[in-house]
């Protein structure tokens, strides 16, 4: 998808008129999609990454790489079965010149991995990727030795004068704004001379279990990481210099993508399967499970894959989405059809994503007949409304009869 088309293409939604009863299988997750390819490029040998998710994130994560020396090649995997990628490290190169798109994991992942090319490495995106935060990634990069030119923005566009190695060393970040930041300069850590150790310093981090995420998969590549659960200081991540395995890697579902399938589940009184939900994962989709159990469904972990039953009677929550912010677009329009009222938390950093989320969430529901308040730091969904606003007029009834259901 160009960035033109993400904006002018419309799809009509599809309108449930029973209960559903489904089997979805989601696509591959884009968060270890990007990280698998990173960690791949910069193994010792090459590795696979079997059943990746296909989109504009990862295909760009790929072009970067490939365009930094990577070889990437798309097919199917050893035993013939499903999409694999063969991911060939070489030794990197300038000049090159990225494309970041919208893509935070791959505008906050790749400038690391430059340091470690031969030559200049051109880092550009589109409009909006100039204002989403970078600071923590540029400053942290430069006080760990690399030369980066940004003219003094802190954002994008920018060029990493990649010296072939970095020293590396301690480092301390705010990454209050991204967890991005931290995964960042951990999943390049093991190839810094002196390794890497993170100090994260302002308010509490985002989205931790994409840290876990990305301590798991470092350590699945022979990575040796000291966190503050295995026993570390809190807040500090150490990557010791290693080289790293490549590995054949299978990819799990996107779960914060099975959102809006169990979604219709709960809404509808219907049933959806989605195959192949991991037993144990970093995922913070998996916190699904629990949040719309709270909101009114059940869901069953078996051998077929999580079954999410719903009732279609929705009930409103108070939740702290700090950890799992990604899934909050999907909770609040759920909430928009509760009995009773929604508190959305610990989701301010929502405002510097792909768009500010708090706004676009805010205003398409209401246009759609919610009543989304944003708050300091999430928003407020009140009850559903039980009644079309007819303000006790019959014409203004027949002016409701007749809306539009969506643009
Ligand atoms: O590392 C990742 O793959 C992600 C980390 C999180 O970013 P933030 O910490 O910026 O919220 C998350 O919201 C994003 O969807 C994916
Ligand atoms: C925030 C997201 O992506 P990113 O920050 O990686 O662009 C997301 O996918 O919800």
């Amino acid at each position: 998808m160009t960035e033109s088309t993400a904006h002018t293409d419309l799809w009509p939604a599809p309108v449930a008129t029973a209960a559903v009863d489904a089997t979805v299988t989601v696509p591959g997750s884009k968060s270890v999609t990007n990280r698998g390819l990173v960690l791949a490029a910069l193994a010792a040998e090459p590795g696979w990454l079997r059943r990746p998710l296909r989109s504009r994130d990862t295909v760009l994560m790929a072009d970067a790489l490939r365009a930094m020396g990577v070889g990437i090649e798309e097919g199917v995997g050893p035993d013939g079965t499903g999409e694999a990628w063969r991911v060939i490290p070489a030794r990197l190169h300038g000049p090159a010149s990225v494309d970041v798109g919208n893509a935070g994991t791959v505008m906050r992942f790749l400038p690391p991995v430059a340091t470690l090319a031969d030559g200049p490495v051109r880092f550009d995106g589109d409009p909006r990727s100039y204002e989403r935060p970078l600071h923590g990634v540029i400053d942290s990069l430069r006080a760990l030795g690399a030369r980066i030119e940004d003219n003094d923005r802190g954002a994008l566009p920018l060029t990493v004068h990649g010296a072939g190695a970095l020293d590396g060393g301690p480092v301390e970040i705010d990454a209050s704004s991204s967890s991005q930041f931290v995964s960042a300069l951990l999943l390049s850590g093991p190839r810094f001379n002196q390794g890497v150790e993170v100090r994260h310093v302002g308010a509490a981090l985002p989205s931790l279990p994409h840290i876990r995420m990305t301590v798991d998969m470092l350590r699945m590549a022979g990575a040796q990481v000291d966190t503050p659960e295995s026993g570390g200081e809190p807040d500090v991540w150490r990557v010791s210099p290693s080289a790293l395995l490549g590995r054949d890697l299978v990819v799990e579902p996107d779960l914060s993508n099975a959102a809006p399938f169990l979604a219709a589940a709960l809404v509808t009184g219907g049933r959806v399967t989605i195959p192949d939900w991991p037993e144990h994962t970093t995922q913070p989709g998996d916190a699904l499970r629990g949040i719309f159990t709270d909101m009114g469904g059940a869901c069953e972990l078996t051998d077929a894959g999580l079954t999410f039953t719903g009732t279609g009677r929705v009930t409103g929550i108070d939740a702290d989405l700090h950890e799992v912010g990604e899934l909050t677009p999907v909770i609040a329009a759920v909430a928009a059809l509760a009995d009773s009222e929604s508190v959305l938390r610990g989701i301010a950093h929502l405002r510097l994503h792909e768009t500010d989320r708090l706004a676009a969430l805010a205003k398409e529901i209401n246009e759609l007949g919610g009543d989304v308040t944003e708050t300091e730091d999430g928003c407020a969904s009140a009850a559903r409304r039980r009644r079309s606003p007819t303000y006790g007029d019959h014409r203004l009834a027949t002016a409701a009869a007749a809306r539009p259901r969506s643009r």
